[in-house]
């Protein structure tokens, strides 16, 4: 069976973090499937065009160059469950699923749409964030919904999208993804100053 990863991330903007996990579960998965998408618990200031042009930017990042790593538009919902139906739809029967999510997901994830539904669908595999234990009794909730839980055997750098829109922290960034930050001027960080 072809075992496929599936990463959906906000991306506002995509950052070392999420460049290090796709560069993990690209020697580890026959396929990754990464998106942007918005969340229904979160705003989000940049367009999801510009969030997946910056996705891509960080895709072609990743060395040396992976080939098993595709940005797939289609997959974009903030519901989750609509897209691994969508994937289904398109990889058919013969292919596992796995969906990724960092251990600051984990406690919400009841709250998410469907959760059972969508825990029947997929394999979950959890990322482990620095700052964000993952704790037994959120695993144990998770299997009582149907999940079946793996954990990845690595923590990603300890960089945040939010530490660069509030701070500007560019360590969390690549650098064509900060160019292009640059050029379309999409954060305050960026906004040129208005003089009086
Ligand atoms: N540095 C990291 N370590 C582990 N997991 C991460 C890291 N960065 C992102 N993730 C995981 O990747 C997925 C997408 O994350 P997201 O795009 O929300 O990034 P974020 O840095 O958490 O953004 P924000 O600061 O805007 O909340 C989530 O499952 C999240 O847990
Ligand atoms: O299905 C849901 O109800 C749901 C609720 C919150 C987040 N998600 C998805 O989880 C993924 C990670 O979200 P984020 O904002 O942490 O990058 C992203 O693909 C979201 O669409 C999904």
């Amino acid at each position: 069976m072809t075992d496929i990863a599936l990463f959906g991330t906000s991306a506002d903007p995509p950052t070392e973090g999420h460049k290090a996990i796709l560069k993990w579960l690209s020697n580890r998965y026959d396929w990754v499937a990464v998106w942007a998408s918005n969340n229904p618990f979160k705003a989000h200031p940049t367009s999801l065009d510009h969030r997946m042009t910056m996705l891509q930017l960080l895709i072609l990042e990743i060395d040396p160059v992976r080939e098993n790593i595709s940005l797939n538009r289609e997959l974009s919902s903030p519901r989750s469950l609509e897209t691994v139906q969508t994937a289904r739809e398109q990889w058919g029967d013969e292919v596992n699923l796995t969906l990724v999510v960092g251990s600051d997901l984990i406690a919400q994830m009841p709250k998410w749409y469907r959760i059972q539904d969508l825990l029947q669908q997929v394999q979950l595999l959890i990322v482990p964030r620095s700052g964000y234990p993952i704790k037994e009794e959120h695993l144990e909730t998770l299997r009582q919904l149907g999940g079946q839980c793996a954990i990845a055997d690595f923590t990603p750098p300890p960089v945040s999208s939010t530490a660069y829109r509030d701070r500007g922290d560019i360590s969390a960034i690549a650098k064509p993804v900060e160019d292009y930050i640059h050029r379309e001027q999409l954060y305050a960080w960026h906004k040129p100053v208005p003089t009086q």
